[in-house]
């Protein structure tokens, strides 16, 4: 069997959705399971309304724009009729309604988490019900009654044996004859909550679903060629890797290539599974391959840019050196933060760590690290990776720019430099 995974982009609009429905109608008789997100930056919105109904705000008229939207796609894919996924998209919705007409619950992950996982169930109603419309025989399935996850809302812990074995019993029997649609980016845990992955996570329950159902593939179709070895919105004359290796594909999404999420690749390189990374318009076209056979074409770097990232450097009040046990504490008090370190470095008096910027988290890391160390921090900064870098590439990319930190090993460059003015 194979695994399709349609990301915001490719299903942002009536014609988007026509255009997986076309692509669904070229893949054959192999059993088939799309994993579908949200339309466009709907799970922005729904974000925006969790955050007003939490603060106070008029999350209402937020919703009824959102509201519109959708029903808008639905008017332009099956006219006016009263096609009945009119309701079942309406009455997805009402969901969020009866959450907005209560008292906000203490947990704000786990409001968060029942409101933006309607925007995967209402782009998979929407979807199913146009294959069906257009003649393809498909299945709506609920990934939270499949993805179980544990109850850490917003960044779900999957239980891969219990999601495996569900998989497998009640999903390959219903692939024999149809074409099933599920959400990305949710879970469901054993009380029956919904919980999200992390945001962009729709990749990641598409490799979940392939290697608990021993796909042969995964096709993650995209707005670009393939896997660019840079963001074409940053960089122009990109270049289009035409295959990658498991291990090269996982050092790019670690250090931020926001194509594919980074818990994508492990995996389905456990299960030797080939990801196919191809373009929703043009679906002929090759793309990018990541397999066991693949090789990375190592002269071309890859440029991997991240931003909102924050410094902190940190050294001993009493001007000692840091040690281990200085170390041990801190990495300590970023853990206890929930902070992901990107890079870091040490020198005799001081300490420097580069990680992505969150408002709250940095609050609550400067205070606590600021009551044992004087601190000096800087942010937004970037940080950006050269894979397979030369020489040359460093000086063009940092030229006229303040380099903060620089950090270069045999095949990797991590430079953290100053957004210019
Ligand atoms: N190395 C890269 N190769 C290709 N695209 C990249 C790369 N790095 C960042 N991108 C960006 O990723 C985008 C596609 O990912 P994303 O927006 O998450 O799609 P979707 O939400 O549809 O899954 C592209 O439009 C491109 O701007
Ligand atoms: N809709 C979710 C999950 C996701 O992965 O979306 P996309 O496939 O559009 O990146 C998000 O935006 O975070």
């Amino acid at each position: 069997m194979r695994v399709y995974k349609f990301g915001g982009a490719s299903v942002k609009d009536a014609e988007g959705v026509k255009n997986l429905a076309r692509i669904v109608s070229l893949a054959g008789e192999e059993p088939l399971l799309i994993v579908v997100s949200a339309m466009g930056k709907t799970t922005n919105a729904l974000e925006a309304i969790t955050t007003a109904y939490v603060g106070g705000g008029d999350a209402f008229s937020l919703l009824d724009t959102l509201k519109h939207s959708h029903e808008q796609v639905l008017a332009d894919l099956f006219g006016t009729t009263s096609h009945p996924v009119f309701n079942e998209v309406a009455n997805t919705f009402v969901e969020i309604d009866w959450i907005l007409e209560e008292e906000p619950h203490q947990d704000f992950d786990f409001i968060y988490d029942q409101v933006v996982s309607v925007g995967e169930l209402v782009s998979t109603r929407i979807v199913n019900a146009y294959l069906e419309y257009t003649g393809i025989s498909s299945q709506w399935v609920d990934a939270r009654s499949f993805i179980h996850t544990d109850n850490t809302y917003r960044e779900g812990q999957v239980d891969w044996e219990k999601t495996r074995a569900e998989s497998t019993k009640k999903l390959l029997p219903l692939l024999e004859s149809k074409v099933l649609v599920t959400q990305g980016f949710i879970g469901g845990t054993s009380e029956n909550y919904t919980t999200t992955l992390g945001r962009e996570g729709s990749d990641y329950s598409a490799a979940i679903f392939a290697s608990c159902l021993g796909a042969r593939s995964l096709t993650i179709w995209k707005d670009v060629p393939g896997v660019l070895n840079a963001d074409p919105r940053l960089f122009t004359d990109t270049k289009k890797y035409s295959e990658l290796s498991y291990p090269e594909a996982l050092e790019m999404t670690y250090y931020g290539a926001t194509v594919i999420h980074p818990k994508t690749i492990k995996p389905l390189q456990n299960a030797r599974i080939a990801l196919y990374v191809k373009p929703f318009y043009a679906p002929e076209e090759p793309g990018t391959l990541v397999s066991e056979t693949s090789q990375t074409d190592t002269s071309i770097p890859a440029i991997i840019v991240k931003n909102n990232q924050a410094l902190v450097s940190m050294a001993a009040k009493d001007h000692s050196f840091i040690t281990e046990i200085h170390l041990s504490e801190i990495f300590k008090t970023f853990a206890t933060h929930q902070v992901k370190i990107n890079m870091m470095q040490i020198s005799a008096i001081s300490f420097s760590v580069c990680f992505d910027f969150d408002e709250k988290r940095f609050a609550k890391l400067v205070a606590a690290l600021g009551s044992v160390y004087h601190l000096k921090y800087n942010s937004p900064l970037q940080l950006i990776t050269i894979r397979h870098y030369k020489r040359d590439l460093i000086t063009e990319l940092t030229a006229g720019r303040v380099v903060l930190l620089e950090q270069l090993s045999r095949n990797t460059a991590q430079l953290v430099v100053k957004i210019p003015d």
